[in-house]
């Protein structure tokens, strides 16, 4: 037995679009479970990453990116943000070195500043990798001085890459030592309570939207329609099937995921396949098709079925 108290609770990470939040999840969760990817704004559903230690626990919660609600979809996403932020103990605010801080960063550490309940602030300087010492120093300096001008406090400051495991550890070892003394809430090895069926879906819109032009990933969307363990399988070698369908708005859009003679959907299926299959553990058999539902992200009856 040793005196330190038991600490808990939740934490999510917030900046501009590619600033590296997911792939800062995943290395501190240690298994991909958030999406990452090049294209900004891919990140929809509050995925959560569990991290389970013998001084705590510290779950974490995935937001989308903030951004102007030009849609109903658009608007949805921002109060989940919002809503998202009043409930976690922590915000990690990441500020990649090799980009200068700008109105969107400020825009962001001030909504949250305006928050009545305002949770503690960490600055995390992401991707150190990219940039020199000298360009990741005066980084800092100016996460300093943004403080100032907006009148908040950073709790911590840590520079760190994911990609290049540089100060992870920090990172978790900070998150950690800020959450109040607390209860474990999830059982140990749980790395995420977001259902399997979600999971799924968001590895095939990752493969759906590698490759597509910048102004689509907010029209594809994905649904499973049926996951079934293929019958008459030997024990030692058992099969899954799924059936998805991915949601597009218009048929032009069908066009660029099929892809000529649907040589560009067969690729995403291999590349989807490969995900699920790494997270089930199973072969699987991947069956998707491409539907158009025009106008889904305005319609709101679209946006219930499609889960958000
Ligand atoms: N060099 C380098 N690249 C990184 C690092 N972290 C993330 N990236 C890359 O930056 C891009 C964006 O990373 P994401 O983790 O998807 O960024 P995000 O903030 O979650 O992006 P959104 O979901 O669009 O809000 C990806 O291509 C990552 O591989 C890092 O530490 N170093």
């Amino acid at each position: 037995m040793t005196d330190t108290p038991y600490r808990s609770g939740f934490a999510c990470f917030v900046g501009r679009p590619n600033a590296g939040k997911s792939t800062l999840t995943n290395a501190l969760v240690g298994q991909k479970i958030a999406i990452a990817s090049s294209k900004p704004q891919t990140t929809r559903h509050a995925v959560r990453g569990i991290i389970t230690r013998d001084d705590g626990q510290l779950v974490l919660i995935d937001t989308p990116g903030l951004h102007r609600p030009r849609t109903l979809l658009g608007q949805r996403l921002n109060d989940l943000v919002f809503e998202t932020w009043s409930e976690v103990d922590v915000v990690g605010v990441c500020l990649p070195c090799d980009q200068r801080i700008g109105p969107g960063d400020k825009f962001i550490i001030g909504e949250i500043a305006k928050l009545g309940h305002r949770p503690t602030l960490v600055a995390l300087a992401t991707k150190t990798d990219l940039v020199s010492r000298d360009r990741q120093l005066s980084h800092l300096v100016d996460i300093g001085n943004v403080a100032e001008e907006l009148g908040i406090e950073w709790a911590e400051v840590v520079p760190c890459s994911a990609t290049a495991g540089d100060q992870v550890d920090t990172v978790r070892d900070v998150l950690l030592s800020l959450l109040p003394e607390g209860p474990m809430y999830y059982p140990d090895g749980e790395i995420t309570d977001e259902p399997e069926e979600t999971l799924i879906a968001e590895l095939i819109r990752e493969a759906a939207l590698e490759g597509v032009r910048d102004e689509l990933p907010h029209s594809i969307a994905v649904v499973i329609d049926e996951i079934m363990p293929r019958a008459d399988r030997p024990e030692d070698k058992p099969l899954t099937d799924i059936f998805a369908s991915i949601v597009v708005e218009r048929d032009s859009q069908k066009g660029i995921i099929i892809g000529h003679r649907g040589a560009r959907l067969r690729e995403i299926g291999t590349q989807a396949r490969e995900q699920i299959n790494r997270l089930l553990g199973t072969r699987v058999h991947l069956d998707l098709h491409v539907k158009v539902l025009k106008e889904w992200q305005r319609d709101a009856k679209h946006l219930n079925r499609l889960g958000f």
